[in-house]
């Protein structure tokens, strides 16, 4: 790589501030490799289609790329996409003339993902793009978009190494982004790694998960570290135990012969639920530097002790084998639940909950940090509940703080109330931004702060391997349940019993009114 391309990728270092008094300019290509699936028109082109229409992405600088096996024209491309971005019937016109405007921004290009001819021939398209768009010479920036199974990573990286680089000596950038599972074990993970790493320079690489540009995920520094409130509470002295749950109220739903080969732990908990872990569990920052928030996740991760098998349940939904795609003696967990224990001065002896499930009663994401007893209850109370502080993810994005308060009326009686921030009723008419809207403006800002690095990835890898071989030999089983419930009944034995959570009865929520 040359000097110049390292000095631009530098820049993803600075502090945020500093990205946003610079914004770039100049051609912009996006390359959506995998164009024809899944993910790319489910969530990556809708959510460059919503940055377009806020104006982040500039007619006059942009060109979209897709790229896949299947022959198709750009029109063909562009008509499969429609549906993705727009309802036709409830549209007015001019969502639909914004829609038409966008998907005239994109050309398709139909290749092998290990063919030297078909990437040069994207990159002379790229080149084209580059050219019509009269940018200072040097300016182009590109960012490839790996929506494919991780298994053709390592050739696809080859082929934009060796034929679609950005070709600048003056500047612009070439970064790529991987999706997850980045790996299935921590051997495979590091081998990945290596490959792309031989490739790439670590700032040119943006390893994504969702669960980052989640609203309240990313509100969750600034609550822990911008409230005087919490500084003194967020320690072992006052949390009883924290859970981090996912539950969906679906199945695999045509996806079984993906989900069989990685299951709810390498779907779900590995990646998703552990990132959130560490924005709860970590020590604050330096600062808002990417790099010293992500070497504050990899100190928490590596303060995890070892899983004991007692303090892990796992489940299968029963009909989940009915998947001609599944295996018939499939033991692949679509529930899980994992107490991790954090080795430090924090957090030792404080159970972190991290529960995860498909098929289940309810499809919400909470994180619940559950406080200790009041000690000398002079009211009684004890047995009414103790203060949580819920952050609900979705749906409905909301925070909540649970207390214990007077009844109000004659009677000196306590009763349980919340303080409650339900964000549909305190911003009206503010518009949440999809996750990978917001992380994938933060790709072309060059900002890392909410990306995986390396070591982080091999830390997570590192708490969850030796329990997922001893899932994958068959040693460790899945416990059978029935779809629409909340998962094996072992799973809240764990949780009552050996995590010592608290479940509030009678609690009673009235949804504020205006
Ligand atoms: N702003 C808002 O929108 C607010 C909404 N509310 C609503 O009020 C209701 C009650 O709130 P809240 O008490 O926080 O949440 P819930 O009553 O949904 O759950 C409380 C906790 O108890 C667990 N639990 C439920 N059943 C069992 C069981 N049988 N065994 C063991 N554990 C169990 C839940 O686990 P699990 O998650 O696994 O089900 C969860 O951790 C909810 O619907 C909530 O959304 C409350 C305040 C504010
Ligand atoms: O990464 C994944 O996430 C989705 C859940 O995402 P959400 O934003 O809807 O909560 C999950 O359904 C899927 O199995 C998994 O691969």
């Amino acid at each position: 790589m040359g000097t110049s391309e390292w000095h631009c990728e530098k820049r993803s270092s600075f502090i945020n501030e500093d990205l946003e008094s610079a914004p770039e300019t100049g051609s912009l290509s996006i390359i959506v490799l995998g164009a024809s699936g899944d993910l790319a028109k489910k969530k990556t082109f809708p959510a460059l289609f919503n940055l377009y229409r806020q104006g982040f992405l500039p007619a006059d600088e942009i060109c979209i790329f897709g790229y896949a096996r299947t022959k198709i024209s750009d029109d063909e491309l562009r008509n499969r996409l429609h549906g993705f971005l727009v309802k036709e019937k409830d549209a007015s016109p001019e969502q639909l003339q914004d829609v038409s405007k966008f998907l005239h921004l994109i050309k398709y290009v139909s290749g092998s993902y290990d063919s030297e001819n078909d990437f040069h021939l994207l990159d002379k398209k790229i080149s084209e793009h580059e050219s019509s768009t009269n940018s200072a010479e040097g300016s182009s920036r590109r960012l490839f978009y790996l929506a494919l199974p991780p298994s053709i990573y390592p050739s696809v990286c080859k082929m934009i190494k060796t034929c679609c680089m950005n070709k600048s000596d003056l500047g612009g950038w070439t970064r790529v982004v991987v999706e997850k599972p980045f790996g299935k074990d921590l051997e495979s993970a590091e081998q990945l790694s290596t490959q792309i790493g031989e490739l790439f320079e670590e700032p040119q690489i943006y390893r994504i998960d969702h669960y980052l540009g989640k609203e309240l995920v990313q509100n969750m520094l600034v609550l822990r570290f911008a409230n005087r409130l919490f500084l003194p509470l967020w320690n072992r002295d006052n949390i009883a135990n924290v859970q981090i749950v996912s539950k969906e109220d679906f199945g695999t739903e045509g996806r079984g012969g993906y989900f069989d080969q990685y299951g709810i732990i390498r779907d779900i908990i590995q990646n998703h639920l552990l990132q959130i872990f560490c924005l709860v569990a970590m020590e604050k920052p330096v600062s808002l530097n990417p790099e010293h928030i992500r070497d504050e996740k990899v100190k928490v991760l590596q303060s995890v002790l070892p899983l004991k098998d007692d303090d892990v349940v796992l489940g299968q939904y029963e009909g989940y084998r009915d998947d001609s795609t599944v295996p018939d003696h499939s033991n692949t967990p679509t529930f899980a639940t994992v107490i991790l224990r954090v080795h430090n001065e924090r957090w030792e002896g404080v159970p972190f909950i991290l529960k995860a499930g498909k098929a289940l009663n309810s499809r919400k994401a909470d994180i619940r940090v559950q406080f200790k007893d009041v000690p000398g209850d002079i009211f009684k109370c004890k047995k009414q509940g103790r203060n949580e502080f819920v952050i609900r993810l979705q749906p409905s994005e909301a925070m909540y703080m649970k207390l214990t308060v007077k009844q109000p009326g004659l009677e000196m009686s306590t009763v349980q109330s919340e303080l409650d921030l339900s964000y549909r009723q305190r911003y009206q008419g503010v518009t949440i931004p999809e996750a990978y809207e917001r992380l994938i403006l933060d790709t072309i800002k060059g900002d890392q702060q909410h990306f995986v690095r390396r070591d982080e990835l091999k830390a997570s890898w590192e708490i969850f391997t030796p329990l997922l071989h001893s899932i994958d030999k068959g040693e460790f089983k899945s416990i059978p349940y029935q779809p629409g419930t909340r998962g094996p009944a072992e799973a809240d034995e764990l949780l009552l019993e050996k995590a010592g959570y608290v479940q509030t009865h009678g609690y009673i929520w009235i949804p504020p009114t205006l």
